[in-house]
C-alpha cells in the first residue's frame, strides 16, 4: 500500500499550489501550505515533514538562514525547490546550501509525477519526531497561512483543520457559502482565506455589514447608486457588488438583513442582475457570495425574521466555526503567534508567557472568542507580561466560576471565597493598573492622548481611569511650587 506522507509547500503562486495541493492530496498525501519560509521552517523543527517544495518563482529569494534550517532539518533529499523554468541566479545560492533537486515554474505535470514517485521512495519520518508544543498539545493539526493585508488564517486543533480543508475544496468551486459562528471566531478570517484560495483571489473582496446600514443606505451600498437617485447623491457611485466584480463579497451579519433587503438580495442571487438605484439599465453580477452571521438562522426562520428561500440561496455549503472555548488546544499557539506579531509591530521583545499565564488562559471561556484573546494578547505584550495583564480576566473568571470546579464546594464557603478572590485580585488590579497608568502618563509628560495610545486604551477610558484612581500631575505641583518660589524670592 502507498505511504502517506506530509508535505510542506512554501508557495505565494495560488496556481502553484492548486496544482500541487490537489495532485498529493489526490494521491492520499497530506499537503500543508505556507506563504513565508520562516513559517514552513518553524513547521518543519515542530512536525518533520516528508518533504518540502519551496517556490521562489514568484518573489524574492528566502533568506539564507532560513533555506540552510530547512535543509538541516529535514534533510537535503527531502527539499526541492521551485525556480521560473527552472533557471535563476538564486539556484547557486541553493545548491550551495545543499539543495539539488529543482522544479521548474510554471509547473509540469511530468514534475509533479516525479515528486510522487520520489515521495514514495523516501524512508519514512519516525512518528515520534514529530513535535510537540510546550504545552503539550500535538501540533499535528498546526498551519498558518498568510493573507493580504497583514492577516493570516491559524489552525491548531481537528476542527479548524476540518474547515481549512473544507475551504481548499470550496475555494475552487462557485458555490455560496454560508459560515456560522459567535462573535469573534474568525469568520471574516475564513471568507477572506476562501478567496485567497480561489481562481478570483487577483480580484477585489469586499466586505459588506449588512447590521450596520438602514435598509435603504444597505441597498445603494450594495448595488451603488446614479447622480440624482435621491437627494445628496451628487455623483454616481458603484456599489459592493460592481466594486468586487469577479472577486467575491462578504455579506456579514446576514442574518440581522431587514425583510425588504432579503428580497432584493434574493433577486440579484438568483438570476445576478441588479441595477444601480436611479438607473435604467441592468448590470450582471460576476462575483461570488459569502455570507457569515451569529444569528441562529434556524431559529431567524421559524420566527419569520429570515427567509428560507434566501436560505437555501446562500448555503449550498456550511461551515459551522466553534467558538474558542471549544478547541482550547489551539490557545498557546494563538497566542504565540498574535504575541509575535503584535512585537514587530510595537517595536518590542515579545513577552514572556508564564505555564500560569497560559493555564490562566486556556481555562478562561473566551465569551469573544478570538477577538477577546487578541486583546489580551496586546494587553499583556504592552504591560510587557505583568501578571496586571491578567489580573482582569482572572477576575472575570472569578465571575463566571465553572461548574466543574464549584460544584463540590459548599455554596457559602463558596460565596465567600469567590467575594475574598475578588477582592484580593481587584485590589491588585487596581494598584498596579494605577502605577502603571501614573508611569505612562509621565512618560508622555501628562500629555493624556499619548499616554492613552501607549496604554491601548481609549481618550476617555484614560480620563476616567485618572479619575477612578485620583492619579495628579506632579510635575505641574512642582512647576507651581517653583514659580510661587521665584515669586517670593523676587517680592
Ligand atoms: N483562525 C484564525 N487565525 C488567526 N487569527 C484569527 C483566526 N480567527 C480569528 N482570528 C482573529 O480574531 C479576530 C476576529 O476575527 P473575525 O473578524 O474573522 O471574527 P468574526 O467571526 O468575523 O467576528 P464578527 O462576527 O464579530 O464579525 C480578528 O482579529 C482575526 O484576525
Amino acid at each position: 500500500m502507498p505511504k502517506s506522507r506530509t508535505v510542506a509547500i512554501v508557495s505565494s503562486s495560488t496556481p502553484f499550489l492548486h496544482t500541487l495541493v490537489a495532485a498529493l492530496t489526490f494521491e492520499g498525501h497530506e499537503a500543508v501550505t505556507f506563504g513565508a519560509l520562516p513559517h514552513a521552517v518553524k513547521y518543519a523543527v515542530n512536525e518533520t515533514p516528508d518533504a518540502v517544495v519551496v517556490d521562489v518563482s514568484s518573489r524574492p529569494p528566502c533568506d539564507e538562514a532560513s533555506l540552510s534550517k530547512l535543509v538541516r532539518t529535514v534533510g537535503r533529499d527531502r527539499v526541492w525547490m521551485a525556480l521560473p523554468m527552472g533557471m535563476s541566479p538564486w539556484k547557486e545560492d541553493a545548491e550551495r546550501l545543499g539543495i539539488d533537486q529543482f522544479l521548474k515554474t510554471p509547473i509540469q505535470p511530468s514534475e509533479v509525477e516525479e515528486i510522487l514517485t520520489d515521495l514514495q521512495g523516501l524512508p519514512q519520518v519516525l512518528t515520534s519526531a514529530r513535535g510537540e508544543m510546550p504545552c503539550g498539545a500535538k501540533s499535528r493539526y498546526f498551519h498558518i497561512e498568510d493573507m493580504p493585508n497583514n492577516r493570516y488564517f491559524l489552525t491548531a486543533s481537528p476542527a479548524m483543520w476540518r474547515i481549512y480543508e473544507n475551504v481548499c475544496l470550496l475555494a475552487a468551486v462557485n458555490v455560496p457559502v454560508l459560515i456560522l459562528g459567535e462573535s469573534g471566531v474568525g469568520k471574516d478570517v475564513i471568507a477572506n482565506l476562501l478567496h485567497k484560495r480561489s481562481r478570483r483571489a487577483a480580484h477585489p473582496f469586499c466586505s459588506v455589514n449588512c447590521a450596520a446600514l438602514p435598509s435603504d443606505l444597505l441597498e445603494s451600498e450594495l448595488f451603488g447608486y446614479e447622480a440624482g437617485a435621491f437627494t445628496g447623491a451628487v455623483k454616481a457611485k458603484p456599489g459592493k457588488f460592481e466594486q468586487a466584480d469577479k472577486g467575491t463579497i462578504l455579506l456579514d451579519e446576514i442574518g440581522e438583513m431587514s425583510a425588504p433587503m432579503q428580497a432584493k438580495l434574493l433577486h440579484v442571487l438568483q438570476d445576478g442582475r441588479y441595477s444601480r438605484l436611479g438607473a435604467r439599465s441592468v448590470s450582471q453580477a460576476d462575483v461570488r457570495v459569502i455570507a457569515a452571521t451569529n444569528v441562529n438562522i434556524e431559529d431567524a426562520i421559524a420566527d419569520k425574521l429570515f427567509r428560507e428561500d434566501l436560505y437555501y440561496r446562500i448555503n449550498a455549503f456550511t461551515i459551522e466555526v466553534p467558538p474558542l472555548r471549544e478547541r482550547r488546544e489551539e490557545i498557546p499557539y494563538l497566542v504565540e503567534e498574535m504575541m509575535k506579531r503584535q512585537s514587530a509591530v510595537l517595536n518590542q521583545e515579545p513577552v514572556y508567557i508564564s505555564p500560569r499565564m497560559m493555564t490562566v488562559l486556556q481555562e478562561y471561556q473566551w465569551p469573544g472568542n478570538l477577538r477577546e484573546l487578541g486583546n489580551a494578547v496586546t494587553r499583556m505584550q504592552v504591560l510587557k507580561g505583568h501578571e496586571s495583564s491578567l489580573a482582569d480576566i482572572e477576575s472575570k473568571m472569578v465571575g463566571r466560576t465553572s461548574g466543574v470546579h464549584a460544584c463540590a464546594v459548599d455554596t457559602q464557603e463558596r460565596t465567600n471565597n469567590v467575594n475574598e478572590m475578588r477582592s484580593i485580585v481587584r485590589n491588585f488590579r487596581d494598584q498596579t493598573e494605577s502605577r502603571l497608568i501614573q508611569q505612562a502618563l509621565e512618560e508622555a509628560r501628562w500629555n493624556r492622548r499619548q499616554a492613552a495610545v501607549a496604554l491601548r486604551i481609549s481618550y476617555r477610558a484614560l480620563l476616567y481611569k485618572i479619575d477612578q484612581y485620583r492619579l495628579k500631575d506632579t510635575r505641574i505641583s512642582v512647576r507651581v511650587g517653583a514659580t510661587q518660589n521665584r515669586l517670593t524670592a523676587q517680592a
